[in-house]
């Protein structure tokens, strides 16, 4: 049986664009995000579903159109976001993720919840003022599989 990416698996594109419009309705009305995305691009939450889309798997529409990593990146620069603004965003994602109804199979919800950890702290590191990220990292991509193990420094 062939293995079906993770995009595939939570429904695609319009299953991504339907959780990015539930969630940022969320973020919208709450008093911790909301402040931080009182002056959000309309086009944000498919954006941002394009962007995840690319992650897990589908095609490389945030490359193509949005452009790319690098302005993802920059969209964090200099906000000083904080860890209480990061778990806030993973719980509404999460909230708005279970209310629609997508895939609750645990090995999904792993692999999801997995990235999530992942990304939001990336966004929070990238948003620190003096943070110099590499803006020419490649995309992530997430699949099914486990991480490789802690991050541990190159020995020069
Ligand atoms: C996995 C985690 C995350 C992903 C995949 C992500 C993705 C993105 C992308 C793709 C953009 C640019 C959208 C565009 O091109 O128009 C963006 C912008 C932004 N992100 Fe994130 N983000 C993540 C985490 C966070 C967190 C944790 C916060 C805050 C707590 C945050 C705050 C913002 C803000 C304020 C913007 C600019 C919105 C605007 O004014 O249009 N992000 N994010």
């Amino acid at each position: 049986m062939s293995m079906p990416s993770l995009y595939d698996w939570v429904g695609g594109t319009a299953a991504l664009e339907r959780l990015t419009a539930a969630f940022y309705d969320k973020v919208k009305a709450d008093d911790v995000l909301g402040p931080v995305f009182a002056r959000m691009n309309p086009d944000h939450p498919a954006h941002v579903a394009a962007f995840l889309g690319e992650v897990l798997g589908g095609p490389r529409l945030y490359s193509e159109r949005y452009g790319g990593h690098p302005e993802m990146i920059r969209h964090h620069l200099n906000r000083n976001l904080s860890e209480a603004q990061r778990r806030r965003w993973i719980n509404l994602l999460l909230d708005a993720y279970t209310e629609l109804g997508l895939p609750d199979d645990p090995e999904f919800a792993s692999a999801l919840v997995g990235y999530l950890e992942w990304g939001t702290r990336m966004a929070v590191l990238n948003s620190k003022p003096g943070a110099r990220p590499g803006l020419d990292e490649p995309m992530p991509e997430w699949g099914w599989g486990e991480v490789g193990g802690p991050y541990q420094p190159k020995k020069s």
